[in-house]
């Protein structure tokens, strides 16, 4: 059968970046997607303004909603402190397969754990299954209708603490009106809009980053 848009996406990154270079691989991706095939990577506008927010969190627990190809996966790990990992989470069994190895060819394989499931059977999972009491970040990039149902999620999973930061991809495009809504309103989180544009486009969109109150 006819290769997938994450299984090409592999092939540019084994041909064009250098193993165990995880910036190589972020730039054999946004350039496979600028120059060849569009793709839904958070991409390097976003993802610089992600970057900023993981090395102002530095966090020591992290979940990602929506692994795809792990282009976001490889910005994250690879500016964890030694020692931490972040878990990812991804429903669609081909692209994770793809995921693991972007991942494993970055290097970063050793601090990430890629659990193939849906975030609202794996969420109330967390604690059980990976000894986690609370994250210090949660980046969402998965169903743009599950963003506002996930959060309250975490809150009744007891999975955020005082502190605790969320960063939500798409939130003007696609959208997450209900999401922003709910982060924008609520006195349990300060909310702040990042504006941006969707990736590898001139089409507006924006990083949300919310923090949780308690
Ligand atoms: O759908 C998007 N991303 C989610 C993929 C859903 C994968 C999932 C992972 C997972 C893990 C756990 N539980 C449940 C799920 S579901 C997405 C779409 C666009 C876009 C924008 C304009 C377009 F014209 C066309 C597409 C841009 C983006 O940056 C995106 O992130
Ligand atoms: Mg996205």
């Amino acid at each position: 059968t006819r290769s997938t848009r994450p299984q090409r996406m592999l092939k540019a990154v084994q041909k064009n970046g250098t193993k165990g270079n995880p910036e190589s691989v972020i730039s054999a991706i946004d350039y496979f997607c600028k120059h060849s095939e569009w793709a839904m990577n958070v991409g390097d506008e976003k993802g610089s303004i992600l970057d900023s927010v993981v090395t102002e969190v530095n966090p020591s627990t992290v979940l990602e909603l929506g692994t795809y190809c792990g282009y976001s996966t490889v910005r994250i790990a690879r500016l964890l402190s030694p020692g931490t990992k972040l878990i990812t989470l991804e429903f669609n069994p081909v692209n994770a397969a793809v995921a693991r190895q972007i991942i494993a060819y970055a290097g970063l394989q050793d601090k990430v754990i890629l659990v193939e499931g849906s975030s609202g059977d794996l969420i109330p999972q967390m604690k059980e299954r990976f000894g986690i009491m609370t994250f210090d970040f949660i980046f969402l990039d998965h169903w743009k209708d599950r963003y506002l149902p996930d959060i309250k999620l975490f809150e009744e999973c007891g999975l955020l603490r005082k502190g605790s930061v969320l960063l939500a991809d798409n939130v003007i495009c696609p959208g997450t009106p209900e999401y922003l809504e709910y982060v924008r309103n609520s006195p349990r989180y300060e909310s702040k809009y990042y504006p941006a544009h969707l990736e590898y486009t001139k089409v507006e969109d924006g990083l949300e980053k919310s923090v949780f109150l308690g």
